[in-house]
């Protein structure tokens, strides 16, 4: 089993609360989160990013690591809903990510500037 996996299964649980697929509110956290809308995960995802980098700057103080895998475990979920909701999947992501593979972070800002500046921006 890969990581590739379990993200494929939990997109898949995803998918079935939706509510043209029947989830439940009063019985699933993801068919109430899809319920309330988008201000209601998209706000998650903004805590649940503050969470992870106040438990990666603990670790530097002696905090458990464990904390910083919980928290991007949070993260993670909530932006699955967002892609879900949005009509993407883990897959899209995984997918960008190999097209970046091999991509230098500076070469590839450097080509965007230049692009820019070729653009008269
Ligand atoms: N991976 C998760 C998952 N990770 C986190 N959470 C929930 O996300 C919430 C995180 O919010 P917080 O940490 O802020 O905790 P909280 O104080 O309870 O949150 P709020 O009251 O502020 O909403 C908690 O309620 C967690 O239980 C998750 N809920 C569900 N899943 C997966 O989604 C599947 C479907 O879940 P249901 O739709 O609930 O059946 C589950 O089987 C799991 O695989």
């Amino acid at each position: 089993m890969t990581s590739t996996d379990s993200l494929d299964r939990l997109a898949a649980v995803i998918e079935s609360r939706k509510p043209a697929h029947g989830g439940d509110p009063e019985k699933s956290y993801v068919a109430r989160l899809l319920h309330k809308g988008p201000d209601a995960f998209l706000k998650k995802i903004g805590e649940e990013a503050t969470e992870s980098v106040m438990a990666a700057k603990d670790i530097d103080y002696g905090g458990d690591p464990q904390k910083l895998v919980n928290e991007v475990a949070d993260l993670w979920f909530h932006c699955m809903v967002a892609l879900a909701h949005y009509g993407k999947s883990p897959a899209d992501v995984v997918a960008e990510l190999a097209r970046r593979e091999g991509l230098s972070g500076l070469e590839e800002k450097a080509l965007r500037k230049a692009q820019a500046r070729e653009a008269g921006e």
